[in-house]
């Protein structure tokens, strides 16, 4: 069987693991506490979609937003892994969306019930191109950015982020063992909105990648 490649992650089903209120000035804007420890859940595989494809609006939702974030990459699987080697399990990094049907979150959060339909549905994830570990050395200072329909609507740099990825990294593995080609969404910062079919959405991690996609209803 030929081997497996990491720049092909997506294809791999292995999950998705999310980090929620990770920047302050976000978790303000949703009148949310800033957290004193990482906010978890997760996306199924199913949730990837890849530029070419659209973003489908879920039926059940009249209001999806763009959250940007950076993706980690692992390349290498453990557990209980010590802050200091966190980063050598660490293959690359992937733009990401963590497409959000806003009502429903709402509508959960106020039952007490869990975000999943809100946050887990089909192309909730969409996903850049694998970038290697190599181009961000810096990973704590790279600036990420989304426009729709050519307005810029987020802009924020990663040195935001209230937990780190190496904490991230050993945080979640404490609870959830790592295994390679699983993806960690970082969180998003402020300025979050709602997309409407049709919209182009444009990402980009300064000049490291961009990324478009269309919104889409369900047929
Ligand atoms: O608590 C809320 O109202 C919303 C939280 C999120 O959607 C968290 C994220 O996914 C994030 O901060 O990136
Ligand atoms: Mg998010």
């Amino acid at each position: 069987m030929a081997a497996r490649n990491i720049s092909h992650f997506w294809e791999w089903g292995r999950k998705i693991i999310c980090v929620g209120r990770n920047y302050a000035d976000h978790a303000k804007e949703l009148k949310n506490a800033i957290p004193t420890e990482p906010v978890l859940f997760l996306k199924p595989p199913s949730a990837y979609v890849r530029e070419g494809s659209p973003i489908l609006v879920p039926l059940y939702s009249g209001n999806l937003h763009h959250e940007v974030e950076l993706g980690v990459v692992i390349g290498k699987g453990g557990t209980a892994i010590p802050q200091a080697a966190a980063m050598e399990h660490v293959a690359g990094y992937a733009l990401c969306l963590d497409m959000t049907a806003r009502d429903v979150q709402d509508e959960c959060k106020s039952k007490g019930l869990p975000w999943t339909l809100a946050k887990a549905f089909n192309t909730s994830c969409p996903v850049s191109e694998f970038i290697p570990k190599e181009r961000i050395p810096d990973p704590a200072n790279v600036r990420l950015w989304l426009k729709v329909n050519d307005q810029l609507r987020q802009s924020g740099c990663t040195s935001q982020m209230i937990f780190s990825i190496p904490y991230l990294i050993s945080y979640i593995s404490d609870f959830i063992s790592l295994e390679e080609g699983d993806l960690i969404l970082t969180g998003t910062p402020k300025g979050v909105s709602a997309v409407q079919e049709h919209d182009e959405l444009q990402a980009g991690i300064e000049d490291v990648v961009t990324m478009s996609f269309r919104v889409d209803r369900h047929e």
